[in-house]
């Protein structure tokens, strides 16, 4: 199977129809132009683990469509450790509307989200190459956004802690999450990597299986209630 192939885009729209997602044949098309892409630079720079072209279309691309339903599409959205793009370019294609930022540490990574941004075509879409510790001090990104998502990225503890400076007052934490028992969840962690528990919402978690592998995921949420001292 090729990326891009009719099977390969049948996989997604049929993923997704599961989920009851409906995907525009435009938007499909973006998917597989972004995949190719990561293919492609993928063999001079490692932005991905995942080649197989199935595998990235289920692990990559229905992993971060198939939540989308949960996740809030108004406001600005900022992806922290986004990698080769994920989950905030399939998000992104199914959102024009919603200003995303993709973030990540890597020179590399960040040069070619610019380039599939460009493109794409995608609208008030930006790449930014930083680290998000520093990013929380940057006026221009401090308390400015409605939703922070992250996958596998770091424990919950510390993207709360990453995420606190960067959202505004009401603003969602979101993190994708693969199976098994979860310590990092315990409410008393989260008070502890914080420093105050009052300014979080109780940990919300969504369950959900990628078609086709039938591999357990979960979505969890915070949603941040009050203002940061000093925003
Ligand atoms: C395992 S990859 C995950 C990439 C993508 N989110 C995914 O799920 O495919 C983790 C990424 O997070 C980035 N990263 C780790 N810590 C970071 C930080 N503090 N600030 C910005 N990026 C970070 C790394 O450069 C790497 O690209």
């Amino acid at each position: 199977m090729r990326i891009g192939s009719p099977e390969w885009i049948a996989l997604l729209v049929e993923g997704c129809a599961q989920h009851g997602i409906a995907i525009t044949p435009r938007q499909a098309a973006n998917m597989a132009d972004h995949g190719r892409f990561l293919s492609d630079w993928n063999r001079k720079f490692n932005l991905t683990a995942i080649t197989e072209p199935r595998q990235i279309a289920v692990k990559h691309f229905l992993d971060a469509l198939l939540p989308a339903p949960w996740i809030p599409c108004q406001g600005p959205l900022l992806d922290i450790g986004t990698g080769g793009g994920f989950p905030g370019i399939p998000l992104k294609i199914m959102r024009p509307e919603q200003p995303v930022t993709l973030l990540d540490a890597s020179r590399k990574k960040i040069s070619f989200l610019k380039y599939v941004i460009r493109a794409l075509g995608l609208p008030s879409a930006d790449a930014v190459q930083a680290r998000a510790e520093a990013l929380g001090n940057h006026p221009e990104h401090r308390g400015r956004y409605h939703v922070v998502v992250t996958r596998a990225v770091a424990d919950f503890a510390t993207v709360v802690r990453l995420s606190l400076p960067l959202l505004a007052p009401g603003g969602w934490i979101v993190l994708y999450k693969g199976p098994g028992e979860n310590p990092e969840l315990d409410p008393d962690l989260v008070k502890i990597a914080t420093g105050s528990g009052s300014r979080l919402n109780p940990v919300a978690v969504h369950a959900y299986t990628l078609p086709f592998t039938g591999d357990p995921r979960r979505l969890v949420m915070v949603q941040v209630t009050q203002q940061l001292d000093g925003n």
